[in-house]
């Protein structure tokens, strides 16, 4: 059986000459959210785009170590990327929903891997959208464009639409940076009811964010992983002081 968990072990990473990410050794348990915090540039996006391979389109591009998905290296040869990705949804901090109808967004990923029937898509839609707390709002206009929709809509719209391909794991990059405080609490409480069925990473900024939803935190500083652990653990006894300082304010 598959359960999403993940573990880098000594991962590095280099755009061109840049080394971006320095041996990083980490968990990522199944069931969980994990948050990946630090200061800007210190690598948080650059390892969770690492998990699903987004860099293999970025040239001059290098890693180093692995990353396990249930055990199995990520950058293996043979590894499928189209069927990873399906594996490992990903949603943005600037949602990226195409200018299609809400229901063809969703029935994208199904559309591709196969050919479903409408009665069968017109299941997984639904859901999708059930699962992403969208139904209820848009299950009236489920042929009405995806763009017509709020930012915070449009932003569960990704999550639905990452759903949509039976996801073992959910990689958010900073997903409400862009939300007011209410979509952002939608988003939250989705993301903490979603962690029983699914691995999360999420990025955030915002330590009180990672404070409320995530299980784990990993602290992430120039590149390295610092110290990574039980989200009260690291906030409230922090093991180095560079994390304490970082979640103190004291820089960052
Ligand atoms: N496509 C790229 N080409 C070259 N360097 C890059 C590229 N993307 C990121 N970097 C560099 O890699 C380092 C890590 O960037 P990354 O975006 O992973 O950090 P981050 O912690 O997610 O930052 P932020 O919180 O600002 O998004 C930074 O020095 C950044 O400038």
């Amino acid at each position: 059986m598959t359960t999403g968990g993940i573990e880098a072990q000594g991962f590095s990473f280099w755009y061109g000459e840049k080394q971006a990410l320095h041996e990083v050794t980490v968990a990522v348990p199944p069931q969980q959210i994990t948050a990946f915090i630090g200061p800007s540039g210190c690598g948080k996006s650059t390892f969770l785009r690492a998990i699903n391979r987004m860099h293999d389109l970025v040239p001059g591009t290098r890693h180093a170590g692995s990353i396990l998905l249930d055990g199995e290296d990520v950058h293996a040869p043979g590894v499928d990327v189209v069927t990873l990705r399906q594996r490992v949804g990903m949603v943005f901090q600037r949602w990226n929903c195409f200018p299609k109808s809400i229901y063809d967004n969703v029935a994208y990923g199904p559309r591709l891997n196969g050919s479903p029937t409408r009665a069968e898509l017109d299941a997984v839609v639904e859901h999708a959208l059930r699962r992403a707390a969208l139904w209820d709002e848009v299950k009236d206009r489920l042929r009405a464009n995806a763009l017509g929709l709020s930012g915070g809509q449009q932003q569960r719209l990704c999550i639905a639409r990452a759903l949509a391909n039976e996801p073992e794991v959910l990689l958010l990059d900073e997903p409400t940076a862009s939300l007011d405080p209410i979509a952002t609490q939608h988003i939250e409480e989705l993301l903490y009811d979603l962690r029983r069925e699914l691995t999360i990473a999420i990025v955030t900024h915002n330590m009180q964010q990672a404070a409320r939803i995530s299980d784990r935190t990993a602290f992430f500083f120039l590149g390295r992983l610092v110290e990574a652990g039980p989200t009260q653990e690291l906030f409230t006894s922090p093991r180095e002081e560079r994390t304490e300082a970082y979640i103190t304010g004291r820089f960052g």
